[in-house]
């Protein structure tokens, strides 16, 4: 399986359990990987048989922008639903950074894997 990646794709958001998150936008660094066979797209040189990364952005910082979750776990499967379902993505990856969550720790956050990478 191919792999088209959008990295440190930086969206604010409210995120969190605590009461001050509720009211201030924290930024979320996202790192995705989206399996996809680009055979068509290489053959053709055509960007309707490829998965639109531009596209693909888009529609997931309009989505992380106007949500409200609390836990991370919430706003990465969310995220990864959109991503398989609406480009159908066979397979994707997921990590989600909630940079300086934890004082003392310049990363934190969750990795996540959805669908089957072997088609
Ligand atoms: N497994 C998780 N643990 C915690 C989360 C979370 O989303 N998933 N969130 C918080 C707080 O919102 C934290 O980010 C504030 O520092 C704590 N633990």
């Amino acid at each position: 399986m191919d792999i088209i990646f959008l990295g440190g794709l930086e969206i604010k958001t409210i995120i969190g359990i605590y009461d001050w998150e509720r009211e201030t936008k924290q930024s979320v660094v996202l790192d995705i990987e989206m399996g996809f066979d680009i055979g068509k797209a290489a053959e053709t040189d055509d960007i309707q048989y490829a998965l639109d990364y531009k596209k693909v952005s888009k529609r997931i910082i309009g989505f992380v922008e106007e949500s409200q979750f609390f836990l991370v776990e919430k706003l990465a499967v969310e995220i990864v639903k959109i991503i398989q379902n609406e480009f159908q993505v066979p397979w994707v990856k997921l990590t989600l950074n909630k940079k300086g969550a934890i004082s003392g720790a310049s990363d934190v956050g969750i990795m996540i894997e959805r669908g089957d990478r072997k088609q």
